[in-house]
């Protein structure tokens, strides 16, 4: 026999046919459920009272979920998970809460099993629970807040874009948001670079084709939506897809079916999509180089990873993590003079270029203890030299050292890097991979 007593739920919902019926449920299921038709009404019992959920519809006559949940917020109460239940038009309205702290949403028409499973979900799992979990993305209050919001996205399934400049560690959080997901288990986590793939292979790269659609399709491969299916695709730099395969993208999001090139069998889709950029990408619409629609698409959650120089508690947290991957048996730390010096760098170049410096300052230092001339160090470290009397060689030292130096300035973006010095992104690559350098 369960001796436990019932959890109590708090119903928000003015339609009186609907209400009944979902107290009803609650009831059956085991709940207690006080239901309230007006904000008004509930204020004075929520944060008083042990709700282990408050469900509550986003549009009351008397103000709308947003504003009381804005309400109670700024009374300092305890609000319990809430699940906020949305017409179809209000779903950014829910979404904004999520980001707030609200637990859950679900869209109506809605299947009262879904709910339900919802609602014993959010009060399995209240959400200060969540927030004692090991920090994965920085200890920064950004950052923790980044985290609780990615957990709560990854139960949706919708699709999520993550901006921020280069470096700051976007395919870490797509990576965060496919280990929180339920669904995950063994599921594929699949990251493919736009910027990366030539023009000419990028339908087939993402798409897959059949055996003998093109000269040289000598067997059938799958391309990385079907290889990403059941489990999440991180398309980075989704800026630089170039619009003949906007458009094909565009119908494979709305379709969530995909086909083969050479194929006409349309495969049913079930992924996790989310996509990356350090691009400005509402301005690229405006400039008419990102198709409006598709903008809309992969835009349904906007996670902004802010730069490190905005969150420098972050800074030697990051330094510490990385000494201990990098160098686990040496116990690397690094001097006051030398936190100094880290703390007050602008890292144009984020996660990415901290990551490099303390590679190069554990190559460089002898000693356990790194001191701040390690890094004033490390710029000097290899320059080319003109006493060698080989004149490829030279060139090639010299050509190695600019590329670096403009990498480097740009964070290790392809682009941008190319663009600066006149060349293309193809043959930029070709020249890493030459000169040995690698992308971080
Ligand atoms: N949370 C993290 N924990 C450990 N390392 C991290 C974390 N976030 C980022 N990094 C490090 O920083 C580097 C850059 O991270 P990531 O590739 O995720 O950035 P990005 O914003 O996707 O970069 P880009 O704009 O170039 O695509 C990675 O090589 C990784 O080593």
């Amino acid at each position: 026999m369960n001796t436990e007593a019932p959890l109590k739920l708090c119903l928000l919902e003015d339609d009186p046919i609907m209400g009944e019926s979902l107290c009803d449920r609650f009831e059956l299921e085991g709940f207690r459920c006080d239901w309230y038709k007006t904000a008004h009404a509930a204020q004075p019992y929520i944060g008083n009272t042990d709700y282990a959920a408050l469900i509550s519809d986003i549009q009351l006559p008397d103000m709308s979920g947003a504003e009381l949940y804005t309400q109670l917020q700024q009374e300092g109460r305890t609000i319990p998970p809430t699940l906020f239940i949305t017409g179809f038009g209000s779903i950014s309205d829910a979404v904004e809460l999520l980001k707030r702290g609200a637990a859950d949403y679900i869209t109506k028409p809605f299947d009262l099993d879904t709910l339900v499973e919802k609602v014993r979900s959010v009060c399995r799992r209240p959400l200060r629970e969540e927030r004692t979990d090991e920090p994965t993305l920085g200890i920064s209050a950004a950052m923790r807040s980044l985290e609780q919001t990615l957990c709560r996205v990854s139960e949706h399934g919708s699709t999520v874009l993550i901006t921020g400049e280069s470096g700051v560690g976007k395919e870490h959080a797509a990576r965060f948001l496919h280990h929180c997901a339920a669904r995950t288990g063994k599921s594929p986590f699949i990251a493919v670079n736009c910027g990366a793939i030539p023009e000419g292979l990028m339908e087939a790269e993402l798409f897959g084709y059949e055996k003998g659609a093109f000269s040289g399709a000598i067997r059938t491969r799958r391309g990385v939506f079907e290889q990403a299916d059941g489990g999440t695709l991180f398309l980075d730099e989704i800026g630089d897809m170039p619009p003949n395969m906007q458009v094909r993208l565009l119908r494979v999001i709305q379709e969530r079916q995909v086909v083969r090139v050479g194929g006409e069998t349309p495969l049913p889709l079930d992924l996790q999509l989310v996509c990356a950029t350090h691009r400005d990408l509402k301005q690229m619409v405006g400039e008419g180089t990102f198709r409006e629609d598709l903008y809309y698409r992969i835009n349904v959650v906007h996670i902004k990873i802010p730069p490190l120089r905005e969150r420098r508690e972050d800074i030697l947290w990051f330094t510490r993590l990385f000494l201990n991957e990098i160098d686990p048996e040496n116990e690397r730390h690094l001097l006051p003079s030398a936190e100094q010096r880290l703390l007050q760098q602008p890292w144009p170049g984020n996660l990415r270029e901290l990551r490099h410096s303390i590679e190069r300052a554990c190559v460089l230092s002898a000693e356990p203890a790194i001191s701040a001339a390690t890094f004033d160090a490390e710029t000097d470290h290899n320059p080319p030299t003109l006493d060698d009397p080989d004149l490829r060689e030279r060139i090639s030292l010299y050509e190695r050292q600019i590329i670096l130096e403009s990498l480097r300035r740009h964070g290790f973006q392809m682009s941008e890097t190319a663009s600066e010095l006149g060349i293309s992104r193809k043959n930029l690559w070709e020249k890493m991979k030459k000169f040995g350098i690698e992308k971080g």
